[in-house]
């Protein structure tokens, strides 16, 4: 065969079962310049499609059966349910796909607990044929509308080295990005994959409700059991929910900060860092960057309504004290105008203000850095700059901003009232992470922990579980 024949046969795909799944692909291939043979159960019956996307007759798509097709083409698709491999594939069908490549694009409807994956099922229904799993993770409507939104990354995955080479080159012709994603023992990972959203949301989900939870408790407890009568219950929406949203975010950013610090003194205490960190530490490293978000999008509601309800009426404390005095002549009867002038913010109102919006203004650049469009035009030592020390000194800023306009009240209030206070309670936490923290920036205690991380250990650790990797 001369290059140019053995060219044309490699732009020759075919797809079994003639679906949506199935037409996305075929009208994706064809674009691509493939020729497209579909293999049906009822050719007759198929709906064909035109390459400029018609409902027109099935012009530039050859129809056949399915037999037909395994024994045409070399690479074939196979968009069928799994429950259905079974009726498509029997043996005698499952014979002519020797030495084919079969790409399993099905998903399952549950995670059923299994731990087949339907790409192996096929495998063993197919077993002279080489299969490859790739496309699951894509939608019929992603492969049609380039505009639809979902990755464009493909993972592609099979124990044939050759075959997955094939399969990439055809994911790049149909214009997306595929990747490498092992042997086949992937698949069933894949599959699984598109049946979990934002798995890497729950903990930190989880987290941000119960604190939020807390602060809604403690606050509503606090005006109602501890100080009754000073709370009215109509600006429970707007004052009373932003000392909520403001106490939230300050325990996410400290939820945020935390398990890098809890993981430097981890490895301080282990004298090495070749030492996997527990579990929970693990998840909660991983979280961080979910944390911050949740942070993020809470000091925005926080700095909205302060914005909304700043007045001497809502925050007295921040204003200047007015009174006028007003003698009124006796048997005066027209109206005497009085001009009260505004009321200037005190330095507390203005300082504390001021170091509110530089943490805003701050976490919005974290925030920025941390989509990964951003992250990926980052050296490594930028991104740690960014999100360790700047993060640091954002939190120390938000901390000030309530320290400002607390500390007076606090010391009014006294022990142990002070604690039944909302801002007083949200700035413990903080602070206790950024003690913690500048601890660790002891010369003694840092230099210890430089040693650390360049590989240095107190005592070699014969049971290497592996590297912790994490970045702290
Ligand atoms: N739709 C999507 O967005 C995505 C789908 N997938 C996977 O692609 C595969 C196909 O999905 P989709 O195209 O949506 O499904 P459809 O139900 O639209 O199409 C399935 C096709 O399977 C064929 N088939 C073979 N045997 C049977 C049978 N016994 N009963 C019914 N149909 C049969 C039919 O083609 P014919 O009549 O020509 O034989 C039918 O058109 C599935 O495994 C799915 O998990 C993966 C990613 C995205
Ligand atoms: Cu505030």
């Amino acid at each position: 065969m001369d290059r140019k024949s053995a060219e044309l046969k490699r732009k020759a795909v075919g797809i079994v079962g003639s679906g949506q799944f199935a037409t996305a692909l075929a009208l994706r291939f064809l674009r691509a310049g493939y020729d497209v043979t579909i293999g049906s159960r009822r050719p007759e019956e198929a709906k064909i499609i035109s390459v400029d996307g018609g409902e027109s007759v099935f012009s530039d798509v050859r129809v056949t059966s399915v037999t037909d097709c395994v024994k045409a083409i070399d690479v074939v698709i196979v968009a069928i349910h799994a429950e259905h491999f079974k009726s498509t594939f029997p043996p005698e069908v499952a014979s002519e796909c020797a030495g084919r490549i079969l790409v399993d694009v099905s998903n399952r409807n549950t995670r059923n607990g299994t731990q087949t994956s339907n790409a192996r099922l096929l495998s063993t229904l197919v077993p002279e044929a080489t299969i490859v799993k790739a496309y699951n993770t894509l939608s019929a409507y992603g492969v049609e509308n380039d505009s639809a939104g979902g990755s464009r990354r493909v993972p592609v995955a099979s124990d044939d080295a050759r075959a997955r080479a094939v399969v990439m080159e055809m994911t790049r012709d149909m214009g997306f990005d595929p990747y490498e994603n092992g042997g086949l023992g992937s698949a069933l990972a894949m599959e699984e994959s598109v049946l979990v959203v934002f798995p890497e949301w729950k903990l930190p989900g989880a987290m941000a409700v119960l604190v939020v939870l807390f602060w809604v408790i403690f606050a509503l407890s606090r005006f109602y059991f501890a100080t009754p009568g000073i709370m009215r219950w109509d600006q429970l929406p707007l004052k009373i929910f932003n000392k909520v949203f403001g106490a939230s975010t300050l325990t996410l950013l400290s939820l945020t900060y935390l398990p890098s610090t809890c993981a430097a003194f981890l490895q301080v205490v282990n004298g090495t860092k070749h030492k996997r960190f527990p579990g929970w530490l693990d998840a909660w490293l991983k979280a961080r960057k979910q944390l911050g978000l949740i942070a993020f999008g809470l000091i925005c509601v926080h700095a909205c309504i302060s914005t909304l309800i700043l007045s001497p009426t809502y925050m007295s404390a921040w204003f200047e004290k007015s009174s006028v005095l007003i003698i009124v002549p006796a048997n005066h009867t027209h109206d005497v105008p009085l001009n009260l002038g505004g009321v200037w913010m005190t330095w507390i109102g203005e300082l504390s203000l001021l170091f509110g919006i530089l943490a805003v203004a701050l976490m919005t650049v974290l925030a920025v850095t941390s989509l990964p469009s951003v992250t990926s035009a980052m050296s490594w030592a930028e991104w740690r700059l960014v999100h360790s020390q700047l993060g640091y000194f954002m939190l120390t800023l938000a901390v000030t901003h309530v320290y400002v306009m607390g500390v007076p009240k606090w010391v009014k209030t006294g022990f142990p009232l002070v604690f039944f206070r909302v801002k007083f309670m949200s700035i413990v936490f903080p602070t206790l992470v950024i003690v913690l923290r500048l601890v660790l920036l002891l010369p003694c205690l840092s230099a210890y922990v430089d040693r650390i991380r360049l590989g240095w250990e107190r005592k070699r650790v014969d049971t290497r579980m592996g590297v912790c990797e994490q970045s702290v």
